[in-house]
């Protein structure tokens, strides 16, 4: 059975698109973050701060894997991290898989994010101005892993729902 699996930056909004999608088209809906923290019954800040990055990194992959290997059909929203690490990215290509990258560029990111970085172990400590140059320099580290999704969608400047139409047009 089919999977879609969004992916994207921190904050491009994989959590909340993959939630609306997941009712308008009446498909379970996983948050690959909160399957984790349910897991080890931590927060992903409180696993990062007491285990480590890496041990975080393994234990995604695994969740990741899992999940991919059961017969469900799912809307899977990843963690900004997952598909570049563990090789999870070589999943984005198989059969009965969407995968769609949701593109926002540094400024969505940034407007987004700003307001909201304290759930976020690696941006929660930084100023405005150390945000914006981490952004920058994350997401064109990243882009290499994110370009090998299937689809990708462009949200800067569009609602949840037209966000969420994008997808459905894509799967028609
Ligand atoms: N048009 C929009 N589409 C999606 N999210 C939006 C939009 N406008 C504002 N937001 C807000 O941006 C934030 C996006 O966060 P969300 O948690 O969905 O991102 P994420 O990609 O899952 O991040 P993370 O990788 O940290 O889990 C939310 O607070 C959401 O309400
Ligand atoms: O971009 C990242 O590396 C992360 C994004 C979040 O979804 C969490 O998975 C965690 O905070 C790491
Ligand atoms: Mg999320």
């Amino acid at each position: 059975m089919k999977k879609i699996i969004l992916l994207g930056y921190m904050g491009c909004g994989k959590s909340t698109i993959a939630k609306k999608l997941s009712k308008s088209i009446q498909v379970p809906f996983v948050d690959l973050d909160e399957m984790i923290e349910k897991k080890l019954n931590l927060s992903v800040n409180a696993i990062f701060e007491k285990h480590g990055e890496i041990y975080f990194r393994k234990i995604e992959h695994e969740v990741f894997a899992d999940l991919m290997q059961s017969t469900e059909e799912m809307v899977i929203g990843l963690g900004g991290g997952t598909p570049c690490y563990a090789n999870n990215h070589e999943f984005f290509k198989g059969e009965n898989v969407f995968s769609i990258y949701l593109k926002a560029s540094i400024e969505t990111l940034f407007q987004r994010l700003h307001q909201n970085k304290s759930k976020r172990p690696l941006i929660a400590s930084k100023n405005e101005e150390e945000m914006r140059e981490f952004i920058a320099k994350h997401l064109f580290d990243r882009s290499f892993y994110y370009n090998q999704a299937q689809y990708k969608i462009v949200v800067d400047e569009k609602s949840i729902e037209q966000t969420v139409s994008e997808v459905i047009a894509l799967l028609a």
